[in-house]
């Protein structure tokens, strides 16, 4: 398994390019099964997730073409198979992401249920209820959900808790059922919103994007189209977090600084300058930070995918923090390894007390999730001495070229493959 190695100390300077949206991608490149032409992506980014999902619509039979420059053009007019294998969706949770669009226009799909991750239970049973809601008939045995409904019906349907996954998978499918479809308690992730927008391209009757309320009527067919991804507003985020981290001044392009508003705003409290234009964010550091709570929330709170990454910051600030997360239960896999690069962390139930210290040091560490690894290639960018960061495939599935683009900014790190 391939490590990043890296040797703390360099100040982070220039500018990097954020790459397109994994959390986007992944359904958009899903929505391509309700169409009946080929659909277009550009702005693709070159990740692990998205190499799984592209080899998972070919087992459905889809003909995938990856283009130059991040384009991927998707043609599942003609699907051989219904079924999504447990192979494919214990490695990407987001492969739950085909069931909505193969029901809605196969009428039937089978799908392994993804299971829990590192970072919690995550249950689907609000993407089946939803589905339930709109007439379909499901069961899950061994280990599979088999879904089926000649036509799914439009339906109201109250999210009891808001999941951006289950909005889009829900909408996917509103939009070739019959009737109106009204998701109440719908996520407000910008990634849904893209989804939307790229749906209504190809035909589809949403409104009330951005909004908790998403009202869907249902059209008989959707055409192909061309979209572009929208920027990883977490890759962003993660860019930001190492320039304020190192004390450096780093601008970022290609990205929308209002959807990483509440990141911005955390890094000003901590003390950093952040300036924006039109897809351009600047974030200048000097000094120590200012010890600053987090508490994770749905969009437009502080994404729980930013709170590893932040907490590296209150890890060294000055004074104490709290940082709570709401979203998942079991989101703290980056607590022990930072502590045993020297940050003072207790953990209470959601709650991590941080204490700031002076410096950290470097270690070989680990992490069974993407963010959490993320963390930690952050606080090797700082930590005294040379830190090793193994399993660097969970970073795979989320950031493109992570070495190449730190170490462009000036950061002393490297890829060892195994
Ligand atoms: C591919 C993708 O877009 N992944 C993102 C998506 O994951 P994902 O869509 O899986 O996360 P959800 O928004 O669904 O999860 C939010 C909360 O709802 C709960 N829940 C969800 C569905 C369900 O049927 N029942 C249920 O109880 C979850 O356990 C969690 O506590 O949103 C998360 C929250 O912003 C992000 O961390 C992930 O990066
Ligand atoms: C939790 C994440 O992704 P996923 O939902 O794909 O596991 C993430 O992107 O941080």
């Amino acid at each position: 398994m391939d490590k990043i190695i890296l040797r703390g100390g360099n100040r982070l300077e220039g500018e990097t390019q954020v790459s397109g949206a994994k959390n986007a991608a992944l359904p958009l490149l899903a929505s391509s099964l309700l169409a009946e032409a080929p659909m277009y992506f550009t702005n693709v980014p070159h990740l692990r997730d998205v190499t799984t999902t592209i080899e998972l619509l070919g087992q459905l039979g889809a003909q995938v073409i990856i283009g130059e420059r991040m384009s991927v053009e998707v043609d599942a007019t003609e699907i051989t198979s219904l079924r999504a294998p447990y192979e494919l969706v214990k490695t990407m949770r987001a492969s739950i992401l085909v069931l909505g669009p193969l029901l809605a226009r196969y009428g039937e799909a089978e799908v392994s249920l993804p299971g829990g991750c590192a970072i919690g239970t995550r249950p689907v049973n609000l993407h089946l209820k939803g589905l339930e809601a709109m007439g379909a008939e499901i069961e899950v045995e061994e280990g599979y959900i088999k879904a089926r409904a000649s036509r799914l019906k439009g339906a109201r349907f109250f999210f009891d808790q808001a999941s951006v996954t289950g909005t889009e998978n829900l909408m996917m499918a509103a939009t070739l059922a019959e009737g109106t479809t009204v998701l109440e308690n719908a996520a407000r992730e910008p990634e849904v919103s893209d989804l939307a927008h790229c749906l209504n391209k190809m035909g589809a009757r949403i409104s009330g994007i951005g909004s908790d309320e998403l009202v869907i009527e249902g059209v008989d067919r959707l055409h192909g189209v061309e979209h572009r991804v929208l920027p990883d507003r977490i890759e962003a985020g993660t860019y930001m977090a190492a320039a304020a981290l190192t004390r450096g001044d780093v601008t970022l392009r290609n990205t929308d600084p209002e959807h990483v508003e509440a990141v911005s705003e955390k890094l000003r409290e901590m003390g950093a300058e952040v300036s924006e234009g039109g897809d351009w964010i600047r974030v200048q550091m000097d000094g120590r930070p200012r010890a600053v709570n987090l508490r994770t929330q749905p969009y437009p709170g502080f994404p729980t995918d930013m709170q590893a990454q932040l907490m590296v910051l209150d890890t060294l600030a000055d004074g104490g923090a709290t940082v709570t997360e709401t979203v998942f239960e079991n989101r703290f896999m980056h607590v022990q390894e930072l502590q045993r690069m020297g940050a003072e962390i207790e953990l209470s139930g959601n709650t991590a007390f941080v204490k700031g210290v002076e410096t950290l040091t470097g270690a070989p560490v680990m992490a069974t999730d993407l963010r959490a690894s993320a963390s930690l290639v952050l606080a090797g960018l700082v930590a005294e001495g040379e830190s090793v960061v193994e399993r660097i495939y969970h970073i795979d599935r989320g950031y493109e070229r992570i070495e190449e683009k730190l170490a462009l900014l000036g950061a002393d790190v490297r890829r060892m493959p195994a």
